[in-house]
C-alpha cells in the first residue's frame, strides 16, 4: 500500500463524485491527446483511460511510477519527471501533428500550484485545454476581477493568456489524506486573441510585478520609473495596481515593448 508523501503534496482524490464531474468536464474522446500531472493512485486515470485511446502520465514519485509500469494498461505511457521541467510545449507539438485536441489536466500538487502554471504558459499556444485541481484560494485569486480584494499578479498574467472559469468547489473531506485548505477544480482556455510577442510579455511581466510590488501604494509610486512612457492619466496615477483592468495591463506592456 503507497503512503502519501506530503513531500510530493499527494492528497489522494476518493469522492466518486466528484471524480466523475472531474471526468465529465474533461469530456475525453478517442482522438483527444491527454497529459496527466501526477496521476497518484489514478483516482482520475482509470476513468479518463477508459474513454481514452492515449493517455500520458508524469509523475514525480518513482514508486508511482514503478506501480503505473507494473500495471501496464493498454494505451498509458508514463514519464517519470518533474513537471516543472517537463516541456509541455513539444509534447503537445508532437502529440497534435495527429490531430485533435490537447489537454493537460491534473489534481495537481499544491506547493508547486503557481510556478507550474506560469511554467505552462509557455506551452498555450499548443495546448487546447487544461482542467485542474488546485488551492481554492490560488483558484479565487486566478479568476478574480479587477476592483476584487483577491485581484493579483496571478490574475493578471494568466487572465492576460487563458479565458478561466472555476468549475467546482471542493472540501478536504474528498481526499485522503484531507488537506488543510479548500480546493477547486479550474477550466483554463488559451485566449484566442492573445497576441503578445515574447517581449511584450516580458514587459507585461516587468510592469504587473511593478505595479503589484505594493499593494497599497498608488501607482504614483509603484509605477515612478514608467510613468512617462505610459502615460498614465491622473486617475490612474491614484490608483491602485488592483483597480487596473488587464486589457489596460496590455496595453501598458506593447508601449513598454516598442
Ligand atoms: C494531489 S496528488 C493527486 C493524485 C491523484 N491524481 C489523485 O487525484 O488522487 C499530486 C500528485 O502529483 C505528484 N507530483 C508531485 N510533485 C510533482 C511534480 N513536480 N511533477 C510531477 N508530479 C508531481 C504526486 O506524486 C502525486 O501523485
Amino acid at each position: 500500500m503507497h503512503r502519501a508523501r506530503k513531500r510530493f503534496g499527494q492528497n489522494f482524490l476518493q469522492d466518486q463524485g466528484i471524480i466523475y464531474s472531474i471526468v465529465a468536464l474533461i469530456n475525453p474522446s478517442q482522438d483527444m491527446h491527454v497529459i496527466e500531472i501526477g496521476p497518484g493512485l489514478g483516482a482520475l486515470t482509470r476513468p479518463l483511460l477508459s474513454n481514452l485511446d492515449q493517455l500520458d502520465l508524469l509523475e514525480i514519485d518513482r514508486d508511482l511510477v514503478a506501480y503505473w509500469n507494473q500495471e501496464n494498461l493498454k494505451g498509458l505511457t508514463v514519464i517519470e519527471g518533474d513537471a516543472l521541467k517537463f516541456n509541455f510545449d513539444a509534447w503537445a507539438q508532437n502529440r497534435s501533428k495527429k490531430m485533435g485536441l490537447c489537454k493537460v489536466v491534473g489534481n495537481l500538487p499544491y506547493n508547486i500550484s503557481s510556478p507550474l502554471l506560469f511554467h505552462l504558459v509557455e506551452a498555450a499556444e499548443h495546448i487546447d485545454e487544461q482542467v485542474f485541481m488546485l488551492q481554492a484560494e490560488v483558484v479565487e485569486r486566478m479568476v478574480a476581477q479587477a476592483g476584487s480584494s483577491d485581484f493579483s499578479r496571478l490574475s493578471v498574467m494568466l487572465q492576460a493568456r487563458y479565458e478561466m472559469e472555476l468549475v467546482l468547489e471542493v472540501p478536504p473531506e474528498a481526499f485522503d489524506p484531507a488537506p488543510k485548505v479548500n480546493s477547486a477544480v479550474v477550466r483554463m482556455i488559451p485566449r484566442k486573441d492573445f497576441s503578445l510577442t515574447q517581449s511584450q510579455w516580458n514587459s507585461l511581466e516587468q510592469v504587473v510585478a511593478a505595479a503589484f510590488s505594493q499593494r497599497r501604494k498608488m501607482l504614483r509610486t509603484n509605477l515612478q520609473a514608467f510613468a512617462a512612457r505610459l502615460g498614465l492619466s491622473d486617475e490612474e496615477l491614484k490608483a491602485r495596481a488592483q483597480d487596473i483592468s488587464v486589457d489596460r495591463y496590455i496595453e501598458w506592456a506593447k508601449l513598454l515593448a516598442v
